[in-house]
C-alpha cells in the first residue's frame, strides 16, 4: 500500500474536477509512481469506507480532499486506527476544520505541504454516539444544513441565501440543557458544540476553541430577534461573538439535551434528522491529523 491515499469527493464544492487531479500529478507525479493511490468516492459515506480499507492495509496518510463532510466521513473511518492519519485538502464550500488547522486553501499550496506534513492529535466530538471533528448543533444551524442540502447547488451564496430564508420561519424550541452539574430550561435557537472554532468560511461561532483541550466550547443562543442577528452575523465574521453578549459560552465534556418537541441536529454541517434527546460527548485526542 502506498504511504498516502488520496480520497476525493468528486461533488464537494464549486471547483473543478480536473484542477486538483493535474496539481495532484503535479505534486505528487503519476498514480503509477506507487507513492499515492487516488480513491474517487461513489456516494455519500463511501469516504468512511475507504479510508478505514487504507488505514488497514498500512497506508501513514488518508487525506480528505472535499469539504467538511468528506473530512467527517474519513475521520470516521480513521477513528481507533493507530498509525494512520488524516490530511485534507480543502476543495469543499466551507472547510471549517482546514481553515481552523490552518490548511493552505491553495489547492496546489496544500498538496505540497503533504509531501512533508507536521503530525499532532487532535479531539473528536460525539452527537447521540456520531463522531464529529468541527462542529456539531441542535436548531437554526441544523435547520440550514437540511435545506442546504436540498438547494440544488452549493456555495457561499446558496448558503446565504438558505440562511436568510430560513430565518424568516424559524421558531427556537424549549429544551432542558444538562452539563457540568447544572440543569438548564432554556429556549434553543441554536444550540452549538464547537471542536473547531468555525463552521466554515470563517464563520466563527467560537473563536476560543481548542482542538486538543479535551473540552468543547457550548454555545447558546435562545433567540434571535433581528437586531440580535445582525450582531451575531458580524460577532461571527469578525470572531468576536464571545464579547457581543448575543450568545452565552461554557465549556463541557459532555451535556444531555431534552427537546419539548422534535429539533434538527446536524454534525459537520451535514444535517442528521430532527430528535428529542441528545447525548454530547468528547474523545480527547481520540485522531491523528498531517498537516
Ligand atoms: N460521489 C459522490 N456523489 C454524491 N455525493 C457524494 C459523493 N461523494 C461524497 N458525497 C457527499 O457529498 C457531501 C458534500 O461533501 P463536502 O461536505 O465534502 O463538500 P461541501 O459541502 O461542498 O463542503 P463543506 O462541507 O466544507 O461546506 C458529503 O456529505 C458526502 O457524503
Amino acid at each position: 500500500m502506498p504511504r498516502t491515499c488520496f480520497i476525493f469527493n468528486p461533488t464537494a464544492g464549486t471547483g473543478r474536477r480536473a484542477d486538483f487531479l493535474t496539481l495532484l500529478a503535479r505534486q505528487f507525479g503519476s498514480e503509477a509512481s506507487g507513492d499515492y493511490v487516488l480513491c474517487p468516492t461513489e456516494g455519500p459515506g463511501h469516504a468512511t469506507e475507504l479510508a478505514r480499507t487504507a488505514a488497514q492495509a498500512g497506508c501513514r496518510v488518508v487525506v480528505a480532499v472535499g469539504g467538511d463532510g468528506t473530512v467527517n466521513e474519513v475521520g470516521c473511518g480513521l477513528l481507533h486506527q493507530e498509525g494512520t492519519a488524516m490530511g485534507i485538502v480543502p476543495r469543499g464550500s466551507g472547510n471549517g476544520l482546514a481553515r481552523h488547522l490552518k490548511v493552505p486553501l491553495n489547492l496546489g499550496a496544500a498538496l505540497r505541504r503533504l509531501r512533508q506534513p507536521a503530525f499532532s492529535r487532535m479531539d473528536v466530538g460525539t452527537l447521540n454516539g456520531r463522531p464529529f471533528f468541527c462542529t456539531a448543533g441542535l436548531g437554526f444551524d441544523a435547520r440550514v444544513s437540511q435545506q442546504f442540502a436540498l438547494a440544488g447547488s452549493r456555495g457561499l451564496s446558496t448558503y446565504l441565501r438558505v440562511t436568510v430564508q430560513e430565518y424568516q420561519t424559524f421558531e427556537p424550541v424549549p429544551v432542558v440543557v444538562e452539563t457540568n452539574g447544572l440543569t438548564l430550561h432554556t429556549d434553543c435557537y441554536v444550540l452549538a458544540f464547537a471542536n473547531a472554532s468555525q463552521y466554515g468560511n470563517n464563520a466563527y461561532i467560537a473563536p476560543n476553541a481548542d482542538l486538543q483541550d479535551g473540552l468543547l466550547d457550548m454555545c447558546l443562543m435562545d433567540a434571535l430577534p433581528p437586531w440580535r442577528a445582525v450582531q451575531v452575523v458580524l460577532g461571527m465574521a469578525l470572531g468576536t461573538l464571545p464579547r457581543t453578549g448575543g450568545a452565552a459560552y461554557s465549556h463541557t465534556r459532555s451535556a444531555t439535551v431534552r427537546a419539548a418537541t422534535p429539533i434538527g441536529c446536524h454534525a459537520d454541517g451535514d444535517y442528521l434528522g430532527h430528535a428529542t434527546e441528545f447525548e454530547i460527548g468528547l474523545l480527547p485526542l481520540a485522531l491523528e491529523v498531517a498537516v
